[in-house]
């Protein structure tokens, strides 16, 4: 007898999946950039014991990876060519069509799911973004190790992070948009404040003034800059001294952009690498403000700083911790997440647990053989910290718990 065209694709499904070592595909699709996190499974291992009485019953590597959203076309190709969207929860009582459920957050969760389903023929189940962005910090905060780090003039130092001494503390996430989450716990949560000034109005407003190609090059572009050229600053009002009556030296920012009115000059007459480097500093400071303000109002003394708006830049990093210092008078501190953009594409990852899937419902993830060499506290000095590159990934053991 013939086979109908959903028992064909349902075969064909099942003989690709057979292969592949690929599961627990999960996307979060925000306002600029696709994240990508899945787990491909090592060969061969099953019951081990890992020396904590843990039971390891499967190990193998969380790979990230990212895509402009604008791009969208290019991602649907990766993930079938690497035919990582077999890697969702099957549902067997579903039609042919309906068989495979991928998790996804994010707007584009919404505004894609139609054309993810019509090329890849999943089905996207969609997740709350600020669940996900919780969940991720979470697991990243307790599971893998030297994820939290300060940075503060031009040093990189690693945060032990107890994790019976976590909550409460402020996840603020800046993506296209800034979202402010104060944590307290596993799915307990209040989005307690946002802004529009954020990733998106940097990497906007940026390729507008410097007709930069690409974010990376905007990003360079500022690492060479100097942002005196066009901020006005307390010296250049009070005739090069400091106000130090009300505490600001002369080289504090008085007014971002501040010497382009007086200046007479016209866009073209500034350098692009100094028109970046004002702007960056512009949003970067705005933000450490408005978190700060937050943590002081709702008593918090510990801040996470997330989203690929920061993408590992030192410049960036530097302003926001010097930025959260000044304000809180050294009493707020200004920490960052070395998978800084994955929070999202994490947490809709963890939430396939709902599905009770073998391998993750009752069990643990964490990560292996954690980096060694450097230890919480650790200093470590680099002008130029850099962001994860695309092909990251952490070694992962899956345990009874
Ligand atoms: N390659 C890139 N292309 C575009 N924007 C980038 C890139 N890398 C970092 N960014 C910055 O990251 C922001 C998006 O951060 P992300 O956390 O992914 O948020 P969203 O979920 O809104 O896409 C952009 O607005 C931009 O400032
Ligand atoms: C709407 C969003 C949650 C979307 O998330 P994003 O794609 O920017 O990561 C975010 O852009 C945001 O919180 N914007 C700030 C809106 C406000 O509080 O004014």
């Amino acid at each position: 007898m013939e086979k109908t065209e959903g028992e064909i694709i349902r075969a064909k499904l099942e003989a690709d999946q057979s292969q592949s070592q690929i599961s627990h595909l999960a996307l979060d699709i925000g306002g600029s950039l696709i994240k990508l996190v899945y787990f491909s499974k090592n060969n061969g291992c099953s019951d081990d014991d890992d020396g904590n009485n843990k039971h390891l019953v499967l190990q193998g590597r969380l790979h990230f990876a990212k895509f402009e959203t604008c791009k969208i076309n290019d991602c649907i190709e990766f993930i079938r060519s690497k035919k990582l969207h077999l890697g969702g929860v099957r549902l067997h009582d579903a039609p042919a069509s309906d068989k495979i459920l991928v998790k996804a957050t994010g707007g584009g969760a919404y505004k894609f799911a139609d054309l993810v389903k019509e090329k890849l023929g999943i089905i996207v189940e969609k997740e709350d973004e600020m669940d996900c962005l919780v969940a991720g910090a979470n697991f990243l905060l307790k599971a893998v190790h030297q994820e939290a780090f300060t940075y503060m003039d031009g040093q990189k130092e690693f945060v032990h992070v107890d994790i019976n001494d976590l909550y409460p503390y402020l996840l603020v996430n800046i993506g296209s948009g800034v979202s402010m989450i104060k944590v307290d716990g596993d799915g307990k949560f209040e989005r307690i404040s946002g802004t529009s000034v954020g990733g998106g109005t940097f990497w906007g407003l940026g390729r507008l003034l410097t007709k930069c190609k690409s974010f990376d090059e905007l990003l360079e572009l500022s690492h060479q800059g100097n942002n005196r050229v066009i901020d006005m600053l307390v010296g250049d009002i009070y005739g090069g001294v400091d106000y130090s009556k009300i505490g600001l030296l002369s080289t504090a920012i008085a007014s971002s952009f501040g010497k382009a009115i007086s200046d007479n000059k016209e866009l073209e007459d500034y350098k692009t690498e100094d028109v970046a480097r004002s702007l960056l500093r512009l949003i970067s400071n705005n933000i450490g403000q408005i978190a700060y303000l937050n943590a002081l109002q709702f008593g918090l003394k510990r801040i996470f700083f997330a989203g690929f708006f920061i993408r590992g830049h030192a410049y960036t990093m530097d302003t926001i911790s010097v930025g959260v210092h000044f304000w809180s008078k050294g009493e707020a501190k200004a920490m960052f997440l070395r998978h800084e953009g994955f929070l999202g594409s994490l947490g809709a990852f963890m939430s396939y647990d709902k599905h009770s899937l073998d391998d993750l419902s009752t069990h643990q993830l964490v990560q292996r053989f954690p980096v060694s060499g450097t230890n919480a506290g650790e200093k470590i000095c680099c002008p130029l910290v850099g962001d994860l590159d695309d092909n990251d990934s952490i070694e992962c053991g899956v345990y009874a718990a």
